[in-house]
């Protein structure tokens, strides 16, 4: 392994992640000496196939050695290989793996596919396992995009495109995270308060799946046909992570009990209603920021999802903006952001502190390996 520490200076860094949701390896370029963005670069996806995703469905849940987990992490080395090949002009690789469990205040977080394997596929330096070290701090490994999430509110009024403040970007995945920041605040340990707040898209892309064989709720149309049953609402947040003090993170199905709960409602009914909980766990967890956000900044597939997005305006009460009118492509943040933590790790800079995952301090987080190495 190498030690951090390298100059100051723009470099272009490919980000690569592979979310919850498992639909495939999200990768983009940014340009950045991981304190300040320079600029967006190109990006790219590689969807897995339905095989490969049963490969990685099989494995959640799954710690080293386990069983479906060394297919996990092959698959996962070849994918992030092959579409960083894509990419020639990337001088290093932020590497995040696909997360198969995450249990911080346990057995710790597993983010399989060794990084090691793709500097030697790829011939260049690659930073991974960026959750480990949070963890063994006493953090909660999670999330790890508001540092980036900071360093985009400061890019956006940099470019006159964002003047309230604070804000809040709120990711929507298989899970939900949120951050506030406040860009009048230079370094980003101090300006950031951020956890994950609940089930996003996670159980309805499963009943999707369960009941009609469908990846998702395309558009939220099932979603806008269905009528909410508040009483179910209501029962998810009695659940005990809303009463839970920031920072948090939750594992992909921590919220399991929401497949039963909708099981006798018919599948508009049930649509509308996990889409209307995702968003009644953001508004739950808009009470817990130190003041109201000005704007609400949404990226992550979620934003996709017509319904989702007015359940969000509707429960929340204040703007929800997608990212995207800041001119920023909101599929691509969390790729992004594993790259400016890359550059950060290189730099020795911190990728995490108490405000983002409950860590005492300013943690450093990652590993570095070189093609060699
Ligand atoms: N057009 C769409 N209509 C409805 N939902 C959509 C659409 N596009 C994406 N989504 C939802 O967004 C999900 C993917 O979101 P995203 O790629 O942000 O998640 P992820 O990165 O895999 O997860 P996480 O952020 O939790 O790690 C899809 O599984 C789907 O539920
Ligand atoms: C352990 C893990 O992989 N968590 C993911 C997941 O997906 C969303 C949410 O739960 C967030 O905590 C995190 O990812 C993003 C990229 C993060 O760390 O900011």
């Amino acid at each position: 392994m190498q030690r951090a520490g390298w100059p100051k200076g723009r470099m272009q860094v490919l980000g690569m992640m592979s979310g919850t949701s498992l639909d495939g390896v999200d990768a983009a370029l940014l340009d950045t000496d991981g304190e300040t963005i320079f600029g967006f670069g190109r990006s790219g996806f590689r969807p897995y196939a339905a095989a490969e995703a049963d490969v990685l469905h099989a494995a959640l849940g799954r710690w080293p050695g386990e069983p479906g987990v060394a297919a996990a992490a092959a698959l996962s080395v070849d994918a992030h290989a092959a579409l960083a090949a894509d990419f020639p002009e990337a001088a290093a690789i932020g590497y995040h793996g696909q997360t198969l469990a995450h249990d911080p205040g346990g057995r710790g977080t597993h983010q399989a596919g060794p990084g090691w394997q793709l500097a030697r596929r790829t011939g260049r330096p690659v930073v991974w396992d960026f959750r480990t070290e949070d963890v063994r701090q006493g953090g909660e490994g999670a999330p790890l995009a508001p540092f980036f999430h900071h360093a985009l509110s400061r890019w956006a009024v940099s470019q006159g495109r964002l003047e309230a403040a604070p804000v809040v970007f709120l990711n929507l995945g298989g899970v939900g995270n949120l951050t506030w920041c406040d860009p009048r605040r230079a370094d980003p340990v101090g300006a950031c308060v951020a956890f994950d707040t609940g089930p996003a898209n996670a159980p309805l892309n499963d009943m999707m799946r369960a009941r009609r064989g469908l990846a998702r709720d395309e558009g939220g149309r099932l979603a806008a046909a269905g009528q909410v049953r508040e009483g179910v609402i209501a029962a998810v947040l009695r659940h005990p992570y809303f009463a839970r003090p920031a920072p948090k993170s939750l594992d992909r199905d921590s919220f399991a009990m929401l497949g039963p709960a909708v099981a006798q409602m018919d599948d508009a009914d049930a649509a509308a209603t996990l889409t209307h909980a995702a968003a009644a766990a953001v508004g739950a967890g808009l009470k817990l920021l130190p003041t109201r956000p000005a704007a609400m900044l949404v990226c992550g597939g979620g934003r996709h999802n017509g319904a989702m997005m007015a359940a969000l305006a509707a429960r929340c009460g204040v703007p929800v903006r997608a990212v995207d009118d800041l001119g920023l492509d909101g599929d691509m943040i969390e790729a992004q952001a594993f790259a400016w933590l890359a550059a950060r790790v290189l730099r020795g800079l911190p990728t995490s502190g108490p405000g983002t995952t409950g860590a005492p301090g300013a943690v450093g987080g990652g590993r570095i390996s070189l093609p060699a190495g």
